[in-house]
């Protein structure tokens, strides 16, 4: 093909808006009242333990499952609610899932012309093929699914949500079932697809890493209810509590209580504003904002174990009056080993400071 646009076409992206939107399953709530705006064009993702209603969610919007209480709107129409419920085929809507589900029987080219009913058979081909094209898979366009790797059946999955144009897209755990080499080249190809189309886009993911590299958003669940929103940089610099500084980042947890608007610890005092006098509390320390400097500064420690790793290395480092080593990662310092004494120095732009007693 001559005419190949290198670009997918744009869609007329949509505005999706969650109110209020519950479902259970029996007794367990799997959507818990959830508030949520996406804006045109925006990619959020999903993202939160197993079991927290992630996927719930996204058939929700897909009109696979029907909100027991709540609307859903696409732009200005309401296609879930008390009102009106209007099926999938009818909401404008892209699917990825995990599994890609392409038809086994039919050739790739078959497979994302499939959703193209409204055209003819040849025109459904042609602009089939043109999908596959800029997807770079034209060359397999009679080839079947299983003779592709995961990541070109993924890529072929993707042309077959893009190719009806859907003003939003909506893939579940898309990248799960790629091996880890392939799954970062595979994610950025989607990233660029997907903001080439235009298309508003909602990610299932159980990986923070994933969601920090591809959501302009991340909606972060626990237990059918939406705990923090924000981009990625806000979840992971000022996460709502414990649990959600937990989910983003390995952290070290010492415990003290609150006294003059600090919270004192065996590793010195940092501030707590927003927690009352007298209150325990836990300050959490990143492992990179611990440094290891000559003994006789700082907060006396010892090496308890070095591992390489490759750009950042991982010490424990043992300090008096904490039950365990601190988790500490930085560059290889040379001759820094077991069994040596250091001085301890923590950076506090690496410490939050959470109430104890969170969820
Ligand atoms: N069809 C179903 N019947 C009964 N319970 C269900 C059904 N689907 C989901 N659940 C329950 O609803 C809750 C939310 O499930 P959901 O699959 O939405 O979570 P998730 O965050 O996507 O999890 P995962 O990452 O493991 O896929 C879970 O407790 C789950 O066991």
């Amino acid at each position: 093909m001559d005419d190949v646009p290198t670009r997918t076409p744009v869609s007329l992206a949509s505005r999706l808006i969650l109110e209020g939107v519950h479902h259970s399953y029996g007794a367990t709530n799997a959507a818990d009242g959830i508030d949520l705006t996406i804006e045109p064009g925006e990619i959020v993702c999903l993202l939160g333990p197993s079991g927290c209603g992630k996927t719930t969610l996204l058939r929700l919007i897909a009109g696979i499952e029907r909100p027991s209480a709540g609307r859903i709107l696409l732009d200005r129409q309401v296609v879930a609610g008390p009102e009106a419920f209007v099926p999938p085929e009818k909401r404008q809507i892209g699917l990825v899932f995990q599994d890609y589900a392409l038809f086994p029987h039919l050739s790739n080219l078959d497979n994302v012309a499939f959703g193209l009913k409204a055209l003819t058979r040849a025109e459904a081909l042609a602009e089939a093929g043109r999908a596959l094209e800029r997807m770079r898979l034209g060359r397999y366009a009679a080839d079947y699914p299983h003779a592709l790797s995961g990541g070109e059946q993924q890529r072929v999955a993707l042309a077959r949500a893009l190719v009806t144009r859907p003003g939003i897209l909506l893939m579940d755990e898309p990248f799960s079932g790629l091996d880890s080499r392939l799954r970062g080249s595979v994610r950025a190809e989607t990233l660029d697809v997907v903001r080439d189309a235009g298309a508003t886009c909602v990610i299932v993911t159980h990986d923070p890493e994933e969601a920090m590299r591809m959501g302009d958003r991340i909606a972060l669940m626990r237990a059918g209810r939406l705990v923090q929103l924000g981009t990625p940089e806000m979840l992971y610099r000022s996460p709502c509590d414990l649990s959600a500084a937990r989910f983003f980042c390995e952290i070290n947890e010492v415990s003290g209580k609150v006294a003059g608007g600090r919270i004192h610890t065996p590793l010195g005092s940092f501030p707590a504003p927003a927690l009352r006098e007298g209150e325990r509390a836990v300050a959490a320390i990143r492992p990179q904002g611990i440094e290891m400097r000559a003994p006789g500064s700082g907060i006396a420690g010892r090496v308890m174990e070095h591992r390489f790793l490759g750009e950042l290395d991982m010490y424990e480092v043992a300090v008096q009056g904490i039950d365990r080593p601190l988790v500490v990662r930085r560059r290889a310092t040379a001759g820094l080993a077991a069994g040596q004494n250091v001085g301890v120095h923590i950076d506090i732009a690496e410490v939050l400071v959470f109430a104890a007693t969170g969820p």
